[in-house]
């Protein structure tokens, strides 16, 4: 999606969530800084990483954190992973992890259990880390402590950051796979709805829950914007959801 395309989606999001643009910019300024620092990997760099590697097939597995995460990682066995660039949305690394499958790139606002992010790191992940205003002091914390990092924001891109679009992990996971040339795509775990896994609220008592009212907004315009996709670009879009 092209910035002035999402400019209007991210309006209707800050009015509706009352988020700040402000606090918007000053978390992507930090991150911005940090990877002044500390490196970072340009779109060409994380297609080099990833897609290169996979021999540029053009295709995709994107993992959500939803209540069939763990079926449709069992579904995704029947692909020839090393065809795929498997991109996993923050929560569901842990999943992915419980299975020893480690993604290619990981999709974070860093809100999540950063341990499983690190494990993630050591096996030589790359990580695409996003700042909003609700997440600056976790960017403070530990975005340096990954290798491998390009940055996003969700306001207009500043140095080193980039804007693919989208809003939740999963769905700027399937900005991001689009972004490095997808042909296919393949959605494992995208549920949207209104049930949470423990992949996604680690703190819930058993293997899901109710989604809470932000949240469950949140997946409504996760949701909206897979719909965006699905409208607007040429990309074969699999939902393992409706299989
Ligand atoms: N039912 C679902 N519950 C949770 N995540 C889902 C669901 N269906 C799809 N997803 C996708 O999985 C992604 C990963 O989940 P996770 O909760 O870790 O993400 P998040 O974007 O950091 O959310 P939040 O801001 O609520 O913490 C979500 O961003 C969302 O796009
Ligand atoms: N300001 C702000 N931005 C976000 C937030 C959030 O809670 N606050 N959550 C997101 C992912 O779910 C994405 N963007
Ligand atoms: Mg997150």
């Amino acid at each position: 999606m092209d910035i002035n395309e999402w400019e209007v989606w991210y309006k209707e999001i800050l009015e509706d969530f009352g988020f700040s643009r402000d606090d918007d910019e000053k978390s992507a300024d930090l991150l911005d800084k940090i990877l002044d620092d500390h490196g970072f990997l340009t779109l060409e760099d994380l297609y080099d990483e990833t897609v290169y590697k996979k021999n540029d097939t053009g295709k995709f597995i994107v993992f959500g954190a939803g209540p069939s995460l763990k079926k449709h990682i069992e579904d995704s066995k029947s692909y020839n992973l090393d065809e795929y660039v498997l991109i996993s949305a923050d929560g569901a690394t842990t999943a992915l992890l419980e299975e020893d499958i480690i993604p290619d790139i990981i999709a974070t606002d860093l809100d999540g259990k950063i341990s499983d992010l690190l494990t993630a790191n050591a096996h030589g992940v790359s990580f695409v880390i996003h700042a909003h205003g609700n997440n600056e002091e976790n960017i403070d914390l530990f975005s340096g402590s990954f290798d491998k990092i390009l940055g996003t924001t969700q306001s207009v891109p500043v140095g080193n950051l980039y804007n693919f679009g989208g809003f939740t992990d999963g769905d700027r996971a399937m900005f991001l796979a689009i972004a490095l040339g997808a042909d296919e795509m393949v959605l494992a775990g995208m549920d949207f709805g209104t049930i949470v896994t423990k992949y996604s609220r680690p703190n819930i008592e058993g293997e899901t829950g109710p989604a809470d009212e932000i949240k469950t907004k949140k997946l409504i315009y996760a949701e909206r914007l897979l719909n965006w996709i699905l409208e607007n670009t040429d990309v074969k879009v699999i939902n393992l959801v409706d299989n």
